[in-house]
């Protein structure tokens, strides 16, 4: 059986990334399978275990770095975040286009260990738009807020180093051409 593909999806938070996945997650013709990942940030209303995260203590995760068990994790405004290797692993031998939702210090560690991972970087139409969308989401205190901001400016220097760039103005937009991009790689 073919080996599924490894594709990434990062950008600075409050971007849209969540909202972009959810539009063409479900396409049964992309074949994809949603990689849960661990976190030690606490579950905000609506989330779910095991479904939006892994929500874990610092030293269980910690336990998980030191056992090699992380394709990539990182520390990101205080919280920690990482993908579980296993299960990336075992969707990808049966034949699943595996897709990670995550920030850039984790897709560098990705792009090192899966050159061949199809990067993608969403960026914002501008940074005051970014700004606009995160506070609106209205999930973070001001601080992290802030926190989130100032490292969104320094995330957007790294822009580069992907394989595809896709602003998101418009979800179903961006979701059509991400969709596009992932079917172009199935051929
Ligand atoms: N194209 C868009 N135009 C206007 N608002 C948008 C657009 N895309 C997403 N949003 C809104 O921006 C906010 C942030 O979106 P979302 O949570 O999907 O970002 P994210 O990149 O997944 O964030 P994080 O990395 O922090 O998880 C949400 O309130 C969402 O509804
Ligand atoms: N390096 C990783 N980053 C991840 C992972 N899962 C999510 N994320 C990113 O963290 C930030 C913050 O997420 P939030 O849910 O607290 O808003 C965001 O950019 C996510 O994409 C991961 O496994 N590894």
């Amino acid at each position: 059986m073919k080996k599924g593909l490894l594709i990434v999806l990062s950008g600075p938070s409050g971007v849209g990334k969540g909202t972009i996945l959810k539009e063409f997650v479900e396409d049964p013709e992309l074949n994809l399978a949603y990689s849960v990942s661990m976190t030690t940030r606490g579950m905000r209303p609506g989330e779910v275990e095991g479904v939006n995260y892994n929500f874990v203590d610092r030293p269980a995760f910690e336990q998980a770095i030191k056992d090699g068990e992380l394709l990539e994790y990182a520390e990101f405004v205080g919280n920690y975040y990482g993908t579980p290797l296993k299960n990336v692993e075992k969707l990808r031998s049966e034949g699943k286009n595996v897709l990670l939702e995550i920030e850039v210090q984790g897709c560098q560690q990705v792009m090192e260990k899966c050159p061949d991972a199809l990067t993608i970087f969403i960026i914002p139409p501008s940074m005051e738009e970014l700004e606009k969308r995160i506070r609106g989401r209205g999930t973070e205190p001001e601080e992290i807020v802030q926190q989130r901001l100032s490292k969104a400016s320094r995330e957007m220097e790294l822009v580069d180093q992907y394989k595809f760039i896709v602003c998101n103005e418009d979800p179903k937009l961006a979701a059509s051409i991400i969709s596009l991009i992932i079917k172009r790689h199935m051929e």
